[in-house]
């Protein structure tokens, strides 16, 4: 058992490789206990692998450390007994009941006082009274919160999640937001792998993951500025015109739109002063401070599948 009581997880040089091509290449990393951390990327990028690693369930080729005081390399039995995993897909038996699902699963964790558990469990999500209902016949939301339930059943200390609001409505995914923050609140780790924005946004820290290397890593709010980015705010007549013209500029690394609005970001704050200067006029040019819808719009802008460019 490794001593540290700040950080859930803290690995270092982890490295892996499969036939041959390294997919997670030197990684470092800390994750404070209790925080929402997101883990960006392109497809392929290594976000799994490398998460999956940190958490004892692939031996890293090359690298060490310690997940909620454990080897990862040597006490990976016990750390897996305490991670919950929810994969993106409903990984949950649709033709068994609700509480046949829950009681399945607290009986793989070996659960004590398995029975008054899963009684608790339905309580809790609200399904006490739907208890003998098929899990198939669930609504998407449902399911998702019948799998959240499932996964916490054994009271993991890291909860490991995975894209987990794709296609799921607007309302369901603020509900799940809820609990996971209630989770965290009560000190449950949770790591995140994500393509979506509003997903990331509800992160407390981000790592990005291009290639197999963390190239950016820290509190959420602090991305936009590690990045550098100085974002102008513009509105004002024929947006969409301008919006064309200004993808043409070198001093624009991007241009968002929100509606009538444009977010213009660049590097190089005193290029896009500059231009700001030459174009302002018919639209009204702001300064505003760059935010993570910015930062993870630019970062996921050379999304491209990992391993299928140039840069592989
Ligand atoms: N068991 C394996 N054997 C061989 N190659 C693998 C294995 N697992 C992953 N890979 C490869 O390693 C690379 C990284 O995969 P990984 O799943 O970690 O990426 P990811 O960023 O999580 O992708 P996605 O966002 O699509 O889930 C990919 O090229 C993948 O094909």
């Amino acid at each position: 058992m490794t001593a540290d009581v700040e950080n859930a997880i803290s690995v270092t040089g982890l490295t892996k490789r499969f036939s041959g091509r390294t997919v997670v290449d030197d990684f470092d990393m800390q994750v404070p206990k209790g925080a929402i951390y997101g883990f960006l990327g392109p497809n392929g990028s290594g976000k799994t692998t490398t998460i999956r690693m940190m958490c004892g369930l692939l031996t890293p080729d090359a690298g060490q450390g310690a997940c909620l005081g454990y080897d990862i390399l040597t006490e990976q039995a016990k750390i897996k007994a305490r991670v919950g995993y929810m994969t993106q897909k409903f990984s949950l038996y649709e033709d068994l009941t609700i509480r046949e699902n829950l009681d399945f699963i607290a009986r793989m964790f070996a659960v004590p006082d398995r029975r008054s558990r899963v009684t608790e469990t339905l309580a809790d999500l609200g399904l006490t009274d739907r208890a003998g209902q098929l899990a198939g016949t669930l609504s998407g939301g449902w399911k998702q919160r019948l799998a959240l339930a499932a996964c916490m059943i054994h009271d993991p200390q890291l909860l490991l999640l995975d894209e987990p609001t794709a296609g799921v409505d607007p309302k369901a995914r603020r509900d799940f937001w809820d609990e996971i923050r209630k989770l965290s609140a009560a000190g449950v780790t949770v790591l995140v792998s994500t393509h979506y924005m509003d997903e990331a946004i509800q992160c407390d820290f981000i790592a990005y993951i291009a290639y197999g290397k963390k190239l950016i890593s820290g509190v959420a709010a602090e991305i936009p500025k590690m990045i550098g980015l100085s974002t102008y705010r513009v509105t004002g007549p024929d947006i969409t015109a301008l919006e064309t013209r200004l993808r043409a500029e070198d001093a624009v690394a991007q241009v968002a739109r929100f509606g009538a609005v444009l977010h213009v970001s660049g590097t190089d704050a005193a290029a896009l002063d500059a231009l700001a200067a030459r174009m302002k006029g018919p639209q009204k040019w702001e300064r505003k401070e760059a935010e993570l819808e910015e930062a993870f719009i630019y970062l996921m802008s050379g999304a491209a599948d990992n391993f299928s460019g140039a840069a592989a």
